[in-house]
């Protein structure tokens, strides 16, 4: 099919080499041959061919995505891929911006057995699970409990004579729920998305289980009953930190495809007129098309960036536990938490400003936006709800404080606290990301600084810590989103500084996302800057001058930094975000094929008809 001409003219601008930034977002060319073989691989085997997903009833779709989730298995093994990305690949490749049917089994059963499980019982269950011998799921959440895993009912109580745990759900409130891919008692009913996940319930009722099924790594009980407490006892929690440590990258993945399909969209669609009489112009023009969507642009090269530097994090902490060593654990536990919140949520967000810059088309699933949000939008609730992972990360920065008042050296990644910051010169027009990154680090530390006064004046009067915290929660929450964007940012002026010695064109073109990011991070917290006299509003006009301007540069580059994500059409599943930009010709042959065009509706004029035929 040709090209769209409005694409192909888009195409012969730009600065940078888009292969080179692909290659870079990939982890290197080798990697991006790879992912494209494995692409390749499920694109063209006939048994990932099916139905359009879009058309399907909830049933049709579990049924349909557990077949292809299998052949998505078979092919991963028969192709004898273990790494995690090239796994992803086959996967996403197959499931049409649908969460398969198994995904729990891999992201949440197989995880837990690897970190908690003993070599006894890695042989006995985590073997035959990560070659599919045995499918789990993860049943931690219960009908009336979800956040305080503390609070959770169910029993197991100890059988000394037996040998045996009596698992038992007591109370109707203690019934196991949103257990993703439970396919033994229930399914929990429809749902926002997911409709690929069987999310059930679970009720136990004296269901008895052997002693040695107590994943032993981390604490164990003897067969007297008595219980080994685990060296540290927070690594229990590690089930959960493994899938908030990967959904950054997975908020990245999810943004990048809304953003590649709106921004491609908005170069092909012609709406209205800036001059009389000279023609319709692509909505790309639009300041305002641009202000909705590059600051999304940017954010996706952004979370992609500390998406990936989380998981290279975490796995680094993963590696000194198996060893023993659990002085990182805190940290990757509040920087998990802290970038799955703040990302997914901004991702969500971003999916939806995504969806309506395409109008009207972008409410029909022929733009896959829909579907691409409300799978998406789990991911602010699922493995941890936006507020309580907020809370989290906001409790670790009081104590982060306090170490700096007793002269205990901080983490890393909570180092920038420690230090001085202050802005003389005033701001012009072409604040570069390194002042802008000392700005938002300078809000963080202040607004720490600030909150804990508060939550210390408020502990002195109640000497209750759990009540401080309650009574300060909305300004805790809003400090940790603060020091989560100085993560964010510190991620991404690192990368774009790298890339500018390897690849200066690539790397200046990322320079100005960076300063987009940053920029409309400081502008939508204006006042603090303000408040904080860091700033004045001569430097807060100034840097609304900048961002304008720097959309006209990225204008001509916002097609090729959507290409570089590089996704295929048949992964995309948008018409409106074809790579060729065919969109209208193709929208029409969607909506023909539409399984409610072919059926007979019969019902409609037997419906009509009792009209006609009552007296009105
Ligand atoms: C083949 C390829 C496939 C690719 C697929 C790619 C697509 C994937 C898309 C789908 C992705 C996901 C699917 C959704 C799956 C969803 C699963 C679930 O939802 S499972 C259930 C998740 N539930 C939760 O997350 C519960 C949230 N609540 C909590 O975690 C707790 O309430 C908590 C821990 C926040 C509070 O704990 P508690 O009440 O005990 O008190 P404290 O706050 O004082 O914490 C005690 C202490 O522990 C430390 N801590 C807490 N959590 C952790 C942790 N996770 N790790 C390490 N440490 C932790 C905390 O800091 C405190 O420490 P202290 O030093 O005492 O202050
Ligand atoms: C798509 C999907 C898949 C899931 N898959 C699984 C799975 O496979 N296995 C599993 O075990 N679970 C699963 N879950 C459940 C999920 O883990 C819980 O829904 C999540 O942990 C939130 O808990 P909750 O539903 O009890 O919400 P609640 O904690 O009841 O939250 C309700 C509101 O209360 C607020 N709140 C709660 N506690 C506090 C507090 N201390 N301070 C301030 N505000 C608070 C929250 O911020 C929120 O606004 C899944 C959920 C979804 C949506």
């Amino acid at each position: 099919m040709p090209m769209n001409p409005d694409l192909e003219k888009e195409r012969q601008g730009g600065t940078f080499d888009v292969e080179q930034l692909t290659h870079i977002l990939d982890g290197g060319r080798d990697k991006t041959l790879k992912r494209h073989f494995l692409e390749q691989e499920v694109l063209k085997d006939p048994v990932f061919r099916g139905p359009d997903t879009r058309f399907l009833s909830r049933e049709e779709l579990f049924g349909e995505l557990l077949r292809k989730h299998v052949a998505v298995i078979k092919k991963t093994q028969e192709l004898s891929i273990d790494d995690i990305n090239e796994a992803s690949t086959i996967y996403s490749a197959a499931m049409n911006n649908n969460v398969g049917p198994l995904t729990l089994h891999s992201v949440a059963f197989v995880a837990p057995l690897d970190l908690m499980a003993d070599d006894e019982q890695k042989k006995k269950w985590l073997i035959p699970a990560k070659k599919y011998e045995i499918i789990g799921c993860y049943a931690q959440t219960e009908l009336g409990h979800g956040s305080f895993i503390r609070g959770l009912e169910t029993r197991a109580d100890y059988d000394v004579n037996t040998q045996q745990f009596v698992l038992n759900t007591p109370t109707e409130t203690a019934i196991k729920w949103w257990v993703g891919g439970c396919v033994a008692v229930g399914d929990i009913g429809p749902k926002f998305g997911f409709g690929g996940v069987d999310n059930g319930y679970l009720c136990l009722n004296n269901v008895r289980i052997p002693r040695d099924n107590l994943l032993a790594k981390t604490g164990k009980v003897l067969e007297d009953g008595t219980y080994v407490k685990p060296e540290n006892p927070k690594v229990v929690y590690g089930s959960m930190l493994g899938i908030r440590a990967a959904l950054p990258k997975v908020g990245a993945y999810n943004l990048s495809k809304a953003v590649t399909i709106a921004i491609r969209y908005s170069c092909v669609r012609h709406q209205s007129e800036i001059k009389p009489g000279c023609g319709e112009p692509q909505v790309l023009d639009y300041q305002t098309q641009q202000h909705k969507l590059f600051p999304l642009l940017a954010t996706a090269y952004a979370f992609h960036t500390v998406g990936v530097w989380m998981l290279d994090f975490h796995s680094t902490v993963m590696n000194e536990i198996n060893e023993g060593h659990y002085h990182r654990l805190a940290e990757d536990h509040v920087l998990a938490a802290g970038l799955k919140a703040v990302i997914n949520w901004k991702t969500h967000e971003g999916i939806e400003i995504c969806r309506f810059s395409c109008g009207g088309h972008g409410y029909s699933l022929a733009s896959s936006l829909p579907v691409i949000y409300v799978n998406h939008v789990a991911n602010s609730t699922a493995e941890g709800e936006t507020v309580i992972l907020l809370l989290q990360t906001a409790v670790y920065l009081m104590k982060c404080v306090i170490d700096l008042e007793q002269g205990t050296p901080l983490d890393p990644s909570v180092a920038y606290l420690d230090q001085s910051f202050s802005k003389s010169e005033q701001w012009c027009s072409d604040v570069d990301m390194h002042s802008l990154l000392k700005a938002i680090q300078f809000r963080s530390k202040k607004f720490t600084e600030y909150v804990s006064s508060f939550v210390k004046k408020e502990l002195m009067a109640t000497g209750n810590q759990q009540l401080a915290f309650n009574k300060h929660k909305v300004i805790l929450v809003e400090c940790a989103k603060a020091h989560t964007e100085a993560v964010i940012m510190n991620a991404f002026v690192t990368k774009v500084d790298e890339i500018l010695q390897s690849n200066p064109s690539v790397g200046k073109v990322l320079s100005l996302l960076c300063q987009i990011y940053g920029v409309t991070e400081i502008l939508a917290h204006s006042g603090d800057y303000i408040q904080y006299e860091y700033l004045r509003k001569i430097d807060l006009d100034n840097i609304q001058d900048q961002l304008f301007k720097l959309y006209t540069y990225i204008r001509p580059e916002a097609v090729l930094l959507v290409d570089a994500f590089d996704f295929h059409d048949e992964v995309l599943k948008s018409i409106l975000g074809r790579y060729d930009g065919q969109v209208y010709e193709n929208m029409f042959k969607w909506a023909k094929a539409s399984p409610f065009n072919k059926q007979d509706q019969g019902t409609f004029r037997k419906y009509i008809q009792q009209l006609k035929q009552a007296k009105l």
